[in-house]
């Protein structure tokens, strides 16, 4: 295997207008990876730190980029366990889990690229036959996401019922203009979130209904069972002098908001609720997660409902764990950038599964074109792909999932 000849690190734009860090690795036998690290806005308190991409870069160029260049381009963990340490703190917070997570996946690609595959093959996903992750598509949204709009972030299409991912993929652009139309017999006006879903100003009452009517068109149009699900992002919403959760000028305990995402998930027969509860709020989960009974191993398979922890678990395997310990939620949100390292991401996953965890891959609200988190939702057999439904840098993830299931990469 060919050693890393070259970092280069530089300023590029996000889908937000702001900087992020992009990374260009180049091995000595001509090998080339590039990726650029997402950013979110709804991020979690134990979230590795993203540094102000400036400051970043010129850490990284300091303290890790030196160490790599010369390391084996194949050697992902070793690569990534020198970003560890060039780093020296538990969070990244020296040169940047933007920093890291651009260099960790642009020297992954960088080996697939000298071993001429594809990038899920590479990182493991040689043999995963015909499991595809489904994509979960934003259609409609709010919360720290867009202004004046719901108080839950995040209501997600789920075609779980496709025959194939570009079918599903097509369903949620589908489900997405479904909504606009349901909302234009409403007379509801809406613009645009930060993920391409609709932020109309209506309830979160409301918005479960214009998702179940769009949800109901677009399957009896494809033919294929379509649920839908949510980011609550309760993180967001809860108080914790008062210790409830704010939804504009209503306001729900603890024991309030497990009922009522309990009834939610029944109700409308939801696929997937991500962050119902606070961040710090194991037990919680864990009550909500008993008491919508969810059982057994990997849910998405049983056809259960998914209760996700994402700013929970932020992909560290230390949170997961506790989370397994208590019963809290029955899978992971994975986003490489809450970590700072894919053989961080993939040691979530693995110890997801090897609980009976699902793993949902997931963009940020800030992307660009990178399509690393498609070839790892691919690898890493997770249950979902959680990403917008339409404009580019969120159809580059999806269309990127289409080519690898025709091959095409
Ligand atoms: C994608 C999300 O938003 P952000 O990237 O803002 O954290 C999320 O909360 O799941
Ligand atoms: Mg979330």
């Amino acid at each position: 295997m060919t050693r890393i000849r070259s970092i280069s690190l530089r300023r590029v734009l996000d889908s937000r207008g702001n900087p992020t860090v992009e990374a260009d690795v180049l091995t000595e036998s001509g090998g080339f990876g590039r990726a650029a690290a997402p950013s979110g806005a709804s991020t979690g308190e134990y979230e590795a730190v993203e540094r102000p991409p400036t400051e970043a870069i010129a850490a990284a160029r300091e303290h890790a980029v030196p160490r790599i260049e010369g390391l084996f381009a194949g050697d992902q963990r070793e690569v990534d366990a020198v970003l560890r340490a060039a780093d020296g703190t538990d969070d990244f917070s020296e040169i940047g889990a933007n920093s890291a997570v651009a260099i960790s996946m642009a020297t992954a690609k960088a080996a697939a690229d000298v071993l001429g595959a594809p990038l899920y093959q590479h990182l493991g996903g040689a043999f995963r036959g015909d499991n595809f992750p489904i994509p979960l598509g934003n259609v409609i949204g709010g919360g720290e996401h867009a202004r004046d709009a719901t108080h839950i972030q995040e209501f997600l299409a789920a075609p779980v019922g496709a025959p194939s991912v570009v079918e599903a993929v097509f369903a949620n652009a589908a489900v997405h203009a479904a909504v606009a139309e349901e909302l234009d017999e409403r007379d509801v006006p809406a613009a645009k979130g930060d993920e391409g879903a609709w932020a109309p100003a209506i309830s979160d009452a409301e918005a479960f209904e214009v998702m179940d009517a769009a949800v109901e068109t677009i399957e009896d149009e494809v033919g294929f069972e379509i649920r839908f699900g949510l980011d609550v992002a309760a993180a967001e919403l809860y108080d914790s002098d008062e210790e409830v959760y704010v939804y504009g000028d209503e306001t729900k305990t603890r024991a309030e908001q497990i009922a009522y995402v309990a009834e939610m998930i029944d109700e409308y027969d939801l696929a997937y609720v991500e962050d119902p509860l606070d961040e710090d709020d194991f037990e919680g989960y864990a009550e909500l997660t008993e008491r919508v009974g969810v059982a057994g191993a990997r849910p998405s398979q049983a056809g259960d409902c998914l209760i996700c922890g994402d700013d929970l678990f932020v992909t560290n395997t230390d949170r997961l764990q506790t989370g397994i310990d208590v019963g809290a939620g029955n899978s992971i949100l994975i986003k490489p950038n809450q970590i700072g390292t894919l053989s961080d991401a993939f040691d979530a996953v693995e110890l997801a599964h090897r609980n009976g965890y699902d793993a949902v891959v997931s963009h940020r609200s800030g992307e660009t074109e990178d399509t690393t988190i498609a070839h790892l939702a691919v690898a890493t057999d997770a249950a979902y792909i959680k990403t917008g439904t339409v404009g580019g840098e969120r159809t580059a993830k999806l269309n990127e999932l289409i080519r690898i299931a025709d091959d095409a990469v």
